[in-house]
């Protein structure tokens, strides 16, 4: 049998409290060449889960394994996280601020030889987009940009693993997708495995081959992003995955729904505005504008409901409509 490229086998790590925290008893392996991301809410146990796979907190039981070989704990090593691994975080601050981008990048490559270091600090440079801020000092650069100039030197150290702890929260929308689709393409050109830990559900969804909800220290569900967003198996991580309309069963009735369940999910996308006579009366209250599409936000009987569209110029607020759900989800 194989050796997994990274394992981590009843790993946990709990902090005492009134309530305890961490991490319980964790099992799951990742596959080398892919985007894993761990999602779930503040608290969950996503940087600690990050941290023990670096190698950055020593588990209370369990272990992570390496290509087979045991990950050390802090305690256990002089400087503390895996050779073969690298993190970068939000406050990744490990720059030479006053040294140019390019200066940033090359210093932390091999002196072997001269010809073989310009050409890797370019292919860098090239590969996170940074030929416009090459020979600027980094001091000058704004956030995203930085963010880059980090990714680039843990790159430069040639990791197996690169750990992204919501490495993308100080960036701008723009800059963002910019990156990801960076991050995206190197890991299809060079093999790169990432592990990275979002509370972003459109980054994650569309960054990630596989797929981690944890929700109070324990892995929920795993799975590809596409098939999960689609069919979750807890109402956890429907509300995590998108901005879901989530109803009791009391008021998915009043939507004509009927179910024994809880509740009801009601992603934005399956609730349709009709003019057919046959389906719930509501009343339009606001129309968002949201650039690709408006959001519109309907009420019925105190029930509100969020539904998409693409052109709303044939409505108004305070029009009363007809609402058709292609697709409900009841846990
Ligand atoms: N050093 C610590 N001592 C005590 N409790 C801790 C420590 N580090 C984390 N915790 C607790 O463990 C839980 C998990 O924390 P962790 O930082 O892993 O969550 P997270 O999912 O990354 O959260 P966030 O999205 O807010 O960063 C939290 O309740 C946190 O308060």
């Amino acid at each position: 049998m194989s050796v997994p490229f990274l394992q981590i086998s009843a790993v946990s790590k709990l902090y005492p409290g009134d309530v305890p925290s961490g991490l319980k008893p964790t099992t799951f392996n990742i596959e080398p060449g892919k985007v894993t991301a761990i999602i779930g809410s503040s608290g969950s146990g996503k940087s600690t889960l990050l941290h023990l796979i670096f190698g950055l907190l020593t588990p209370d039981a369990g272990a992570v394994y390496f290509k087979g070989d045991r990950v050390w704990g802090p305690e256990e090593k002089l400087i503390p996280g895996h050779d073969a691994m690298r993190m970068v975080t939000q406050e990744t601050n490990d720059v030479n601020l006053f040294a140019k981008v390019h200066e940033n990048i090359s210093v932390l490559l091999p002196n072997t030889d001269v010809e073989v270091k310009k050409n890797r600090t370019d292919q860098l440079i090239d590969q996170l987009n940074m030929r416009r801020i090459a020979n600027k000092r980094v001091a000058d650069l704004s956030g995203g940009e930085r963010q880059r100039v980090a990714i680039a030197r843990a790159l430069a150290r040639q990791p197996e693993v690169l750990l992204l702890d919501e490495p993308f929260n100080q960036v701008d929308t723009s800059f963002r997708d910019g990156l990801q689709q960076d991050i995206r393409s190197i890991v299809k050109n060079t093999g790169l495995t990432v592990i990275m830990v979002s509370h972003d559900p459109a980054e994650v969804l569309s960054m990630a081959d596989d797929l981690i909800v944890l929700k109070d220290g324990e892995i929920l569900e795993s799975g590809a992003p596409r098939q999960m967003y689609q069919h979750p198996q807890n109402l956890y991580t429907a509300k995590l995955l998108t901005n879901s309309n989530i109803l009791t069963r009391e008021q998915a009735a009043i939507c004509g729904i009927q179910t024994d369940k809880e509740h009801v999910v009601i992603y934005p996308e399956w609730a349709h505005v009709t003019s057919s006579f046959t389906r719930k009366h509501f009343t339009i209250k606001h129309i968002l504008f949201k650039g690709a599409y408006d959001e519109l936000i309907l009420e019925n009987e105190g029930v509100e409901l969020r539904a998409t569209v693409t052109d709303s110029s044939k409505l108004k607020e305070g029009e009363h409509v007809h609402v058709k759900v292609d697709r409900f989800l009841a846990f």
